[in-house]
């Protein structure tokens, strides 16, 4: 089943102060909480429309390597890429290592996802035969 096909699951299902704390915690607390998780959750949603965007362009990518037959990987952009990352994780405070891990995760379904288009392509009949 491809993304396209999954039903979209409506968003007013999702409850804000679901909690395993319910009850349990004084409900100033809880108050507090629930204000930072606001946060959270809109971060989350921005993540999810952010890493979406990243791969609709590396889709792009996919189709023009298999057109050109290039190879899925590319090593060297990667070097370069988690070099920049690790860079930017440090200005911003974020952990280096977490920010390699977290490229890598991605660029390693990005290259799968290249490696799937590429076997596609080479079942299509040759458009020039
Ligand atoms: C998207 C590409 O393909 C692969 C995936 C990359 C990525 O997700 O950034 C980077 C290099 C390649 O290994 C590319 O070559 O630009």
């Amino acid at each position: 089943m491809s993304i396209e096909d999954q039903t979209t699951i409506p968003s007013e299902q999702f409850d804000p102060h679901a909690s395993s704390l319910n009850g349990s915690v004084d409900p100033a607390v809880l108050d507090e909480l629930f204000a930072i998780r606001g946060s959270i959750d809109n971060f989350d949603a921005t993540l999810v429309y952010l890493l979406a965007e990243r791969f609709k362009a590396t889709q792009r990518v996919g189709y023009l390597k298999a057109r050109h037959q290039l190879p899925a990987s590319d090593p060297n952009r990667e070097k370069a890429q988690i070099e920049r990352l690790r860079r930017l994780a440090i200005e911003a405070h974020l952990d280096p290592v977490f920010a390699e891990k977290f490229l890598n995760f991605i660029i390693s379904e990005v290259i799968h996802h290249h490696q799937v288009i590429s076997e596609e392509h080479a079942q299509e009949p040759d458009a020039r035969a």
